[in-house]
């Protein structure tokens, strides 16, 4: 990533009410293309609903949200993958009956030709895709480490690998931005800092934007090309990794937090 690259996400004073609550309060920010952006804060600070709004989850009540120029907020989250955005979730929400390139493959049915009515008639043009689609999903999971579990039944894998098989399927969009949900959450030390290795690769190879929401601190240090700090709904700092960890006022809010 170079300091002059284009800006993909670009986000402009965002405000979501819930009732009363400001759970964001008119915070702006942009990730660059090939860059990984972490969005810290204490808990409630407004992260995971920030996130939501770009994932088309939440409609903000005012702002804007671009992704190359295109206005995110006209799209529903069934189209945002077209789009080119693609999400994980805490909790890997995988299909524990099928293999491992069977879940992965889920990723790239929005892009099936001619829909359903043509999948339920078994077009020659279907099984033609189908099959295409599978040569990509094993580049993936060889991309990942994973071509040894391609068969297996995700029941029973650890943890780390359900994580990495998310991961594969995020990337079946061919997104220009991963948005990652936690993903440190219920990894062991070891198993963090792998998939934090194996997420500055993808982005470094495939020139991904990554916006990461994360609680895992030496992750986010690690990983990050620039994070961005929110309390209470508004941003309190937007910067180098290190200077926004140092920052007086995210010192604050987490001594706050922790208080
Ligand atoms: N659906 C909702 N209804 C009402 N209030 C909500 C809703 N979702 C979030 N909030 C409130 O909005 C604020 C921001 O919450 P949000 O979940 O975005 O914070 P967060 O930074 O992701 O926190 P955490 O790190 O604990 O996940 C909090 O005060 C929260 O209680």
């Amino acid at each position: 990533m170079t300091p002059s690259a284009p800006v993909l996400l670009d986000i402009r004073d965002l405000c979501v009410r819930f009732g009363g609550i400001a759970a964001l309060d008119g915070p702006s920010l942009a990730v660059r293309q090939g860059e990984i952006c972490g969005l810290i804060g204490p808990n409630g600070a407004g992260k995971t609903t920030l996130f939501n709004c770009v994932s088309r989850l939440h409609q903000p009540d005012s702002g804007s949200i671009t992704l190359g120029g295109q206005d995110l907020l006209r799209l529903r989250a069934d189209q945002i993958a077209g789009a080119g955005v693609a999400r994980t979730f805490q909790s890997p929400g995988l299909f524990t009956s099928l293999t491992v390139v069977e879940n992965v493959l889920v990723g790239a049915y929005h892009r099936t030709p001619g829909g359903l009515g043509a999948a339920t008639l078994a077009l020659p043009s279907v099984a033609r895709h189908e099959r295409r689609q599978r040569v990509r999903a094993m580049a993936v999971l060889d991309e990942l480490g994973l071509a040894d579990v391609a068969d297996r039944v995700a029941a029973g894998l650890p943890f780390g690998t359900l994580k990495r098989v998310e991961l594969a399927r995020a990337l079946m969009c061919d997104p220009r931005l991963l948005l990652l949900d936690e993903p440190a959450n219920g990894l062991i030390h070891g198993e963090v800092m792998e998939l934090a290795a194996v997420i500055a690769t993808l982005c470094r190879e495939r020139g991904l934007s990554v916006l990461l929401v994360e609680h895992h601190m030496a992750m986010v240090m690690a990983v990050s090309h620039h994070v961005v700090a929110l309390n209470f709904g508004r941003k309190i700092a937007d910067g180098a990794p290190e200077e926004v960890r140092a920052h007086p006022d995210v010192v604050a809010a987490y001594l706050g937090s922790a208080a």
